[in-house]
Protein backbone atom coordinates (compact mmCIF):
# COMPACT_ATOMS: atom_id res chain seq x y z
CA UNK A 1 0.00 0.00 0.00
CA UNK A 2 1.28 3.15 -0.91
CA UNK A 3 0.49 6.69 0.37
CA UNK A 4 -0.49 7.97 -2.30
CA UNK A 5 -4.23 9.78 -2.30
CA UNK A 6 -6.60 8.18 -4.75
CA UNK A 7 -9.91 9.46 -5.72
CA UNK A 8 -12.63 6.65 -5.36
CA UNK A 9 -15.40 7.28 -7.57
CA UNK A 10 -17.98 4.95 -5.69
CA UNK A 11 -17.17 7.42 -2.53
CA UNK A 12 -17.44 10.27 -4.74
CA UNK A 13 -20.90 8.70 -6.13
CA UNK A 14 -22.49 8.51 -2.58
CA UNK A 15 -21.24 11.84 -1.53
CA UNK A 16 -22.93 13.57 -4.23
CA UNK A 17 -26.34 12.18 -3.10
CA UNK A 18 -27.13 12.83 0.56
CA UNK A 19 -30.36 10.31 0.55
CA UNK A 20 -28.08 7.64 0.15
CA UNK A 21 -28.35 5.50 2.73
CA UNK A 22 -24.85 5.25 3.24
CA UNK A 23 -24.02 9.21 2.93
CA UNK A 24 -23.91 9.74 6.47
CA UNK A 25 -21.29 6.95 7.19
CA UNK A 26 -18.89 8.13 4.15
CA UNK A 27 -19.34 11.67 4.75
CA UNK A 28 -18.01 11.89 8.55
CA UNK A 29 -14.96 12.56 8.07
CA UNK A 30 -13.87 12.99 4.33
CA UNK A 31 -11.86 15.00 2.32
CA UNK A 32 -13.25 15.46 -1.31
CA UNK A 33 -10.28 14.56 -3.37
CA UNK A 34 -11.06 15.94 -6.78
CA UNK A 35 -9.55 15.56 -10.01
CA UNK A 36 -5.81 17.32 -10.14
CA UNK A 37 -5.31 15.88 -6.69
CA UNK A 38 -6.62 18.72 -4.82
CA UNK A 39 -8.39 18.52 -1.31
CA UNK A 40 -11.47 20.99 -1.51
CA UNK A 41 -13.42 22.05 1.26
CA UNK A 42 -16.74 19.89 2.21
CA UNK A 43 -19.60 22.25 2.47
CA UNK A 44 -21.72 20.06 3.80
CA UNK A 45 -19.29 20.34 7.17
CA UNK A 46 -20.23 23.29 7.79
CA UNK A 47 -22.92 24.12 10.63
CA UNK A 48 -24.23 22.40 13.85
CA UNK A 49 -27.45 20.67 15.09
CA UNK A 50 -29.62 23.20 16.66
CA UNK A 51 -31.44 22.14 20.12
CA UNK A 52 -34.76 22.05 18.21
CA UNK A 53 -32.11 19.19 15.84
CA UNK A 54 -32.11 21.35 12.65
CA UNK A 55 -28.48 21.87 10.63
CA UNK A 56 -28.17 25.85 11.14
CA UNK A 57 -25.26 28.05 10.21
CA UNK A 58 -23.31 29.96 12.29
CA UNK A 59 -22.32 33.09 11.08
CA UNK A 60 -21.80 34.73 14.23
CA UNK A 61 -18.34 33.17 14.34
CA UNK A 62 -19.69 31.21 18.01
CA UNK A 63 -19.63 27.81 16.70
CA UNK A 64 -16.40 28.17 15.00
CA UNK A 65 -15.23 29.78 18.51
CA UNK A 66 -16.75 26.28 20.58
CA UNK A 67 -15.17 23.97 18.05
CA UNK A 68 -11.46 25.79 18.56
CA UNK A 69 -12.18 25.56 22.48
CA UNK A 70 -13.09 21.73 21.50
CA UNK A 71 -10.23 20.64 19.49
CA UNK A 72 -7.94 22.64 22.24
CA UNK A 73 -9.27 19.81 24.63
CA UNK A 74 -8.82 16.98 22.68
CA UNK A 75 -5.59 17.81 21.60
CA UNK A 76 -4.99 18.46 24.82
CA UNK A 77 -5.58 15.09 26.10
CA UNK A 78 -3.67 13.27 23.11
CA UNK A 79 -0.61 11.33 24.04
CA UNK A 80 2.78 13.67 24.27
CA UNK A 81 5.92 12.48 22.38
CA UNK A 82 8.63 13.13 24.55
CA UNK A 83 12.38 12.83 23.46
CA UNK A 84 14.93 13.07 26.21
CA UNK A 85 18.19 12.66 24.35
CA UNK A 86 17.57 12.50 20.27
CA UNK A 87 19.76 9.74 18.74
CA UNK A 88 19.58 12.74 15.19
CA UNK A 89 17.17 15.92 14.13
CA UNK A 90 15.34 16.57 11.08
CA UNK A 91 15.20 20.27 10.87
CA UNK A 92 11.64 21.83 9.43
CA UNK A 93 12.84 26.08 8.16
CA UNK A 94 9.56 28.13 8.17
CA UNK A 95 9.93 31.52 6.82
CA UNK A 96 6.07 32.50 6.73
CA UNK A 97 5.55 35.79 8.86
CA UNK A 98 1.65 34.86 9.66
CA UNK A 99 1.57 34.75 13.12
CA UNK A 100 -0.96 31.43 12.64
CA UNK A 101 1.05 27.98 10.96
CA UNK A 102 0.33 27.86 7.32
CA UNK A 103 -1.12 24.72 5.75
CA UNK A 104 2.76 24.18 4.47
CA UNK A 105 3.79 24.61 7.61
CA UNK A 106 1.80 21.69 9.28
CA UNK A 107 2.58 19.25 6.09
CA UNK A 108 6.44 19.84 6.24
CA UNK A 109 6.13 19.00 10.04
CA UNK A 110 4.04 15.86 8.79
CA UNK A 111 6.82 14.89 6.28
CA UNK A 112 9.56 15.37 9.10
CA UNK A 113 7.36 13.34 11.21
CA UNK A 114 6.79 10.63 7.53
CA UNK A 115 11.37 10.67 7.89
CA UNK A 116 11.71 10.38 11.59
CA UNK A 117 12.31 7.51 13.59
CA UNK A 118 11.80 6.54 17.74
CA UNK A 119 14.79 8.55 18.55
CA UNK A 120 14.96 11.64 16.15
CA UNK A 121 13.91 15.05 16.97
CA UNK A 122 11.59 17.48 15.14
CA UNK A 123 13.40 20.86 14.97
CA UNK A 124 11.10 23.98 14.23
CA UNK A 125 12.86 27.07 13.20
CA UNK A 126 10.44 30.20 12.57
CA UNK A 127 11.23 33.57 11.54
CA UNK A 128 8.43 34.94 13.31
CA UNK A 129 7.05 34.44 16.63
CA UNK A 130 4.11 31.80 16.57
CA UNK A 131 0.49 32.53 18.11
CA UNK A 132 0.20 29.05 16.94
CA UNK A 133 0.28 25.94 19.21
CA UNK A 134 3.92 24.27 17.90
CA UNK A 135 3.27 21.33 20.29
CA UNK A 136 0.46 20.04 18.44
CA UNK A 137 2.03 20.76 14.61
CA UNK A 138 4.40 18.17 15.95
CA UNK A 139 7.54 20.48 16.52
CA UNK A 140 9.69 18.52 19.30
CA UNK A 141 12.17 21.59 19.54
CA UNK A 142 11.67 25.23 18.09
CA UNK A 143 13.80 28.21 17.88
CA UNK A 144 12.94 31.41 16.46
CA UNK A 145 15.58 33.70 14.29
CA UNK A 146 15.66 37.35 15.02
CA UNK A 147 14.11 38.51 11.53
CA UNK A 148 13.52 42.20 12.85
CA UNK A 149 15.79 43.14 9.54
CA UNK A 150 16.35 41.01 6.41
CA UNK A 151 19.59 39.03 7.20
CA UNK A 152 20.59 35.90 5.08
CA UNK A 153 24.04 35.69 6.07
CA UNK A 154 23.78 36.04 9.75
CA UNK A 155 20.71 33.54 8.96
CA UNK A 156 22.63 31.18 6.75
CA UNK A 157 25.55 31.38 9.76
CA UNK A 158 22.86 30.05 12.44
CA UNK A 159 21.89 27.27 10.16
CA UNK A 160 25.28 26.48 9.28
CA UNK A 161 26.09 26.10 13.15
CA UNK A 162 22.92 23.75 13.66
CA UNK A 163 24.27 21.48 11.10
CA UNK A 164 27.87 21.62 12.54
CA UNK A 165 26.53 21.19 16.04
CA UNK A 166 23.21 18.67 15.16
CA UNK A 167 24.12 17.42 12.08
CA UNK A 168 20.51 16.82 10.78
CA UNK A 169 19.04 13.83 8.69
CA UNK A 170 16.92 16.17 6.87
CA UNK A 171 16.73 19.58 6.01
CA UNK A 172 13.03 20.73 4.95
CA UNK A 173 12.33 23.84 3.35
CA UNK A 174 9.33 25.85 1.97
CA UNK A 175 10.03 25.43 -2.10
CA UNK A 176 8.63 29.41 -2.70
CA UNK A 177 10.39 32.64 -3.30
CA UNK A 178 10.02 33.87 0.09
CA UNK A 179 13.54 33.56 2.46
CA UNK A 180 13.60 29.73 2.71
CA UNK A 181 14.09 29.08 -1.06
CA UNK A 182 17.19 31.13 -1.02
CA UNK A 183 18.75 29.92 2.49
CA UNK A 184 18.01 26.37 1.66
CA UNK A 185 20.32 27.07 -1.96
CA UNK A 186 22.76 28.88 0.17
CA UNK A 187 23.03 26.32 2.77
CA UNK A 188 23.29 23.92 0.06
CA UNK A 189 26.35 25.75 -1.38
CA UNK A 190 27.74 25.75 1.78
CA UNK A 191 27.54 22.27 2.78
CA UNK A 192 28.07 20.76 -0.73
CA UNK A 193 24.78 18.98 -0.64
CA UNK A 194 22.76 18.72 -4.00
CA UNK A 195 19.32 19.70 -2.70
CA UNK A 196 16.29 18.11 -3.76
CA UNK A 197 13.27 20.56 -4.99
CA UNK A 198 9.46 21.25 -5.96
CA UNK A 199 8.85 17.83 -3.72
CA UNK A 200 5.18 17.22 -4.41
CA UNK A 201 4.64 14.53 -2.57
CA UNK A 202 6.40 12.03 -0.40
CA UNK A 203 5.84 8.23 -0.71
CA UNK A 204 7.95 4.68 -0.48
CA UNK A 205 10.91 6.56 0.61
CA UNK A 206 10.74 8.84 -2.07
CA UNK A 207 9.85 12.48 -3.40
CA UNK A 208 7.90 13.27 -6.26
CA UNK A 209 9.01 16.19 -7.44
CA UNK A 210 7.74 18.90 -10.15
CA UNK A 211 9.68 18.14 -13.51
CA UNK A 212 11.06 21.01 -16.09
CA UNK A 213 7.63 20.41 -17.55
CA UNK A 214 4.77 21.61 -15.67
CA UNK A 215 2.99 18.46 -16.21
CA UNK A 216 5.11 15.87 -15.81
CA UNK A 217 6.48 14.70 -12.34
CA UNK A 218 9.77 12.58 -11.68
CA UNK A 219 10.36 10.40 -8.35
CA UNK A 220 13.34 11.29 -6.33
CA UNK A 221 15.99 9.28 -3.90
CA UNK A 222 16.35 11.70 -0.26
CA UNK A 223 19.03 14.12 -0.10
CA UNK A 224 19.71 15.71 3.09
CA UNK A 225 18.17 18.90 2.07
CA UNK A 226 14.53 18.99 0.48
CA UNK A 227 12.85 21.76 -0.73
CA UNK A 228 8.97 21.21 -0.73
CA UNK A 229 5.61 22.62 -1.66
CA UNK A 230 2.00 21.97 -0.04
CA UNK A 231 0.63 18.72 0.36
CA UNK A 232 3.77 17.01 0.05
CA UNK A 233 2.93 15.21 3.43
CA UNK A 234 0.07 14.93 5.77
CA UNK A 235 0.18 16.90 8.92
CA UNK A 236 0.50 14.82 11.89
CA UNK A 237 -2.59 13.47 14.14
CA UNK A 238 -3.04 11.13 17.29
CA UNK A 239 -0.22 12.75 19.16
CA UNK A 240 1.28 16.06 20.60
CA UNK A 241 4.86 16.84 21.05
CA UNK A 242 7.27 19.12 23.44
CA UNK A 243 7.74 22.00 21.47
CA UNK A 244 10.97 22.55 23.63
CA UNK A 245 13.08 25.66 22.91
CA UNK A 246 16.25 24.04 21.34
CA UNK A 247 19.45 25.94 22.57
CA UNK A 248 22.34 26.89 20.48
CA UNK A 249 25.17 28.15 20.57
CA UNK A 250 25.87 31.71 20.32
CA UNK A 251 26.96 32.51 16.46
CA UNK A 252 30.36 34.85 16.28
CA UNK A 253 29.48 38.18 14.51
CA UNK A 254 28.66 37.96 10.90
CA UNK A 255 29.55 41.01 8.51
CA UNK A 256 26.74 40.93 6.42
CA UNK A 257 27.03 41.43 2.41
CA UNK A 258 23.31 42.58 2.29
CA UNK A 259 21.85 45.50 4.53
CA UNK A 260 18.66 45.83 4.64
CA UNK A 261 17.31 49.51 4.20
CA UNK A 262 14.23 48.91 5.41
CA UNK A 263 10.34 47.73 3.74
CA UNK A 264 9.27 49.52 0.26
CA UNK A 265 5.41 50.13 -0.56
CA UNK A 266 4.23 47.21 -2.65
CA UNK A 267 1.66 47.52 -4.98
CA UNK A 268 -1.50 45.64 -3.36
CA UNK A 269 -2.89 44.99 -6.07
CA UNK A 270 0.43 42.95 -6.98
CA UNK A 271 -0.25 40.62 -3.82
CA UNK A 272 -2.15 37.56 -4.31
CA UNK A 273 -5.38 37.71 -2.89
CA UNK A 274 -4.97 34.37 -0.50
CA UNK A 275 -2.12 35.87 0.98
CA UNK A 276 -2.80 39.77 1.12
CA UNK A 277 -3.45 41.16 4.99
CA UNK A 278 -6.38 43.81 4.02
CA UNK A 279 -8.80 43.31 1.68
CA UNK A 280 -11.74 45.53 0.30
CA UNK A 281 -14.16 43.38 -1.03
CA UNK A 282 -16.81 44.86 -3.01
CA UNK A 283 -20.82 43.68 -4.13
CA UNK A 284 -23.98 43.91 -5.36
CA UNK A 285 -24.27 47.20 -3.12
CA UNK A 286 -21.79 48.81 -4.49
CA UNK A 287 -23.38 51.75 -6.78
CA UNK A 288 -19.65 53.66 -8.30
CA UNK A 289 -17.28 51.48 -8.98
CA UNK A 290 -14.69 54.60 -9.57
CA UNK A 291 -14.82 55.52 -6.14
CA UNK A 292 -14.59 51.96 -5.00
CA UNK A 293 -11.28 51.14 -6.66
CA UNK A 294 -10.41 54.69 -5.36
CA UNK A 295 -10.79 54.04 -2.01
CA UNK A 296 -8.79 50.77 -1.61
CA UNK A 297 -5.71 52.79 -3.47
CA UNK A 298 -6.10 55.25 -0.42
CA UNK A 299 -6.49 52.62 1.93
CA UNK A 300 -3.80 50.46 0.62
CA UNK A 301 -6.14 47.67 0.36
CA UNK A 302 -6.23 44.11 -2.13
CA UNK A 303 -9.25 44.27 -4.23
CA UNK A 304 -12.02 41.67 -3.51
CA UNK A 305 -15.30 40.88 -4.83
CA UNK A 306 -18.23 38.77 -4.72
CA UNK A 307 -19.16 36.56 -7.16
CA UNK A 308 -22.42 39.10 -8.35
CA UNK A 309 -19.99 41.67 -8.26
CA UNK A 310 -17.70 39.61 -10.93
CA UNK A 311 -20.96 38.70 -12.67
CA UNK A 312 -21.91 41.64 -13.54
CA UNK A 313 -18.71 42.61 -15.40
CA UNK A 314 -17.59 44.94 -12.54
CA UNK A 315 -14.38 42.81 -10.99
CA UNK A 316 -12.27 40.66 -12.88
CA UNK A 317 -12.93 36.45 -11.79
CA UNK A 318 -9.94 36.52 -9.87
CA UNK A 319 -10.69 38.61 -7.41
CA UNK A 320 -13.98 36.32 -6.58
CA UNK A 321 -13.78 35.48 -2.95
CA UNK A 322 -15.69 32.40 -1.74
CA UNK A 323 -16.79 28.74 -2.46
CA UNK A 324 -16.25 28.87 -5.69
CA UNK A 325 -13.29 31.74 -5.89
CA UNK A 326 -10.39 32.00 -3.58
CA UNK A 327 -10.17 31.21 -0.09
CA UNK A 328 -8.73 34.55 1.87
CA UNK A 329 -6.92 34.75 5.41
CA UNK A 330 -6.69 38.25 5.98
CA UNK A 331 -6.04 39.99 9.10
CA UNK A 332 -8.83 42.81 8.13
CA UNK A 333 -11.87 42.13 5.39
CA UNK A 334 -14.21 45.03 4.51
CA UNK A 335 -17.22 43.43 2.97
CA UNK A 336 -19.04 46.72 1.43
CA UNK A 337 -22.10 46.41 -0.31
CA UNK A 338 -22.05 42.53 0.17
CA UNK A 339 -24.73 40.29 1.95
CA UNK A 340 -22.72 37.75 3.54
CA UNK A 341 -24.15 34.61 1.05
CA UNK A 342 -22.78 31.50 2.56
CA UNK A 343 -21.08 31.31 -0.57
CA UNK A 344 -19.18 34.13 0.18
CA UNK A 345 -18.43 33.29 3.70
CA UNK A 346 -16.96 30.00 3.57
CA UNK A 347 -13.93 32.06 1.47
CA UNK A 348 -13.61 34.54 4.25
CA UNK A 349 -14.20 32.44 7.77
CA UNK A 350 -10.29 32.84 8.65
CA UNK A 351 -10.34 36.27 8.40
CA UNK A 352 -9.11 37.90 11.43
CA UNK A 353 -11.33 41.02 11.58
CA UNK A 354 -14.76 41.47 9.46
CA UNK A 355 -15.59 45.24 9.18
CA UNK A 356 -19.06 44.87 7.12
CA UNK A 357 -20.80 48.08 5.15
CA UNK A 358 -24.35 47.47 4.23
CA UNK A 359 -27.32 49.06 4.36
CA UNK A 360 -29.46 46.49 5.53
CA UNK A 361 -28.64 46.21 9.38
CA UNK A 362 -30.29 42.22 9.25
CA UNK A 363 -28.05 40.52 6.59
CA UNK A 364 -25.38 38.12 7.04
CA UNK A 365 -22.78 39.88 6.79
CA UNK A 366 -23.21 42.49 9.18
CA UNK A 367 -23.76 39.06 11.62
CA UNK A 368 -20.62 37.66 10.63
CA UNK A 369 -18.74 41.06 11.13
CA UNK A 370 -16.94 42.40 14.11
CA UNK A 371 -17.31 45.91 13.16
CA UNK A 372 -20.58 46.98 11.56
CA UNK A 373 -21.00 50.31 9.33
CA UNK A 374 -24.92 51.02 8.63
CA UNK A 375 -24.58 53.33 5.69
CA UNK A 376 -24.65 53.59 1.98
CA UNK A 377 -21.59 52.59 0.78
CA UNK A 378 -20.38 55.38 -1.83
CA UNK A 379 -21.13 57.69 1.49
CA UNK A 380 -18.81 55.92 3.77
CA UNK A 381 -16.14 55.66 0.99
CA UNK A 382 -16.32 58.65 0.03
CA UNK A 383 -15.54 60.02 3.67
CA UNK A 384 -12.19 57.33 3.92
CA UNK A 385 -10.50 58.57 0.40
CA UNK A 386 -11.29 62.20 2.10
CA UNK A 387 -9.97 61.03 5.67
CA UNK A 388 -6.97 59.99 3.53
CA UNK A 389 -6.62 62.68 1.76
CA UNK A 390 -6.10 61.27 -1.68
CA UNK A 391 -2.93 60.56 -0.18
CA UNK A 392 -1.35 56.62 -0.17
CA UNK A 393 -1.35 54.60 2.09
CA UNK A 394 -1.50 56.56 5.42
CA UNK A 395 -3.74 53.62 6.61
CA UNK A 396 -1.74 50.24 5.05
CA UNK A 397 -0.16 49.57 8.35
CA UNK A 398 -2.57 46.90 8.68
CA UNK A 399 -0.82 44.01 8.44
C1 LIG B 1 -22.91 27.09 -6.39
C2 LIG B 1 -22.75 28.51 -5.98
C3 LIG B 1 -21.49 28.99 -5.70
C4 LIG B 1 -21.33 30.32 -5.33
N1 LIG B 1 -20.07 30.77 -5.03
C5 LIG B 1 -19.93 32.04 -4.63
C6 LIG B 1 -18.65 32.55 -4.27
O1 LIG B 1 -17.62 31.86 -4.35
N2 LIG B 1 -18.56 33.83 -3.86
C7 LIG B 1 -19.65 34.63 -3.75
O2 LIG B 1 -19.48 35.80 -3.35
N3 LIG B 1 -20.86 34.19 -4.08
C8 LIG B 1 -21.02 32.92 -4.53
N4 LIG B 1 -22.25 32.50 -4.89
C9 LIG B 1 -23.35 33.47 -4.95
C10 LIG B 1 -23.95 33.77 -3.60
O3 LIG B 1 -24.94 32.82 -3.30
C11 LIG B 1 -24.58 35.16 -3.58
O4 LIG B 1 -25.52 35.24 -4.62
C12 LIG B 1 -23.58 36.30 -3.75
O5 LIG B 1 -22.51 36.15 -2.85
C13 LIG B 1 -24.29 37.61 -3.47
O6 LIG B 1 -23.43 38.67 -3.78
P1 LIG B 1 -23.64 40.10 -3.11
O7 LIG B 1 -23.67 39.94 -1.65
O8 LIG B 1 -22.66 41.00 -3.70
O9 LIG B 1 -25.07 40.52 -3.70
P2 LIG B 1 -26.49 40.64 -3.01
O10 LIG B 1 -26.89 39.36 -2.40
O11 LIG B 1 -27.36 41.25 -4.04
O12 LIG B 1 -26.26 41.66 -1.83
C14 LIG B 1 -26.02 43.03 -1.99
C15 LIG B 1 -25.90 43.66 -0.62
O13 LIG B 1 -25.62 45.03 -0.77
C16 LIG B 1 -26.40 45.77 0.15
N5 LIG B 1 -26.59 47.08 -0.41
C17 LIG B 1 -27.44 47.47 -1.40
N6 LIG B 1 -27.30 48.77 -1.66
C18 LIG B 1 -26.32 49.23 -0.85
C19 LIG B 1 -25.72 50.49 -0.66
N7 LIG B 1 -26.07 51.56 -1.38
N8 LIG B 1 -24.75 50.61 0.27
C20 LIG B 1 -24.39 49.54 1.02
N9 LIG B 1 -24.92 48.33 0.88
C21 LIG B 1 -25.90 48.17 -0.04
C22 LIG B 1 -27.69 44.98 0.31
O14 LIG B 1 -28.29 45.26 1.54
C23 LIG B 1 -27.16 43.54 0.23
O15 LIG B 1 -26.83 43.08 1.52
C24 LIG B 1 -22.44 31.17 -5.25
C25 LIG B 1 -23.72 30.66 -5.52
C26 LIG B 1 -23.87 29.37 -5.90
C27 LIG B 1 -25.24 28.86 -6.17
Amino acid sequence: MDDIKRRDPRKEHILRNRLHPQYDEMAVDHDLLLSGGTNRKNPHKQGYLSAEGIKRIDRSGAAIAAAGVAKKQQEQSLPLRTIVNPSNYIVVFSDSDSAKLTVLDKDMLGLAHSLADDGTAVVMINLHSREDDLASAGADRALTLDAASYSPDSWLAILQTIDSELSPKHWIFADGTLVGGDLARRLAVSLGVRPITRGKQFADGELNCGGGDASKSVNRKLSRILLVEEQVADPIAGFITEASSLDVAEVAGVIPKVTDLGGVAVDPADIPLAETRFILSGGNGIRNWALFHQCAQALGATEGASRVAVDNGHMPRTTQVGATGTYVNAKVYVAVGISGAIQHLQGMTTCETVIALNTDANCDMIKRADLSIIADSSEVMQALVDATSGGEGELDDVG
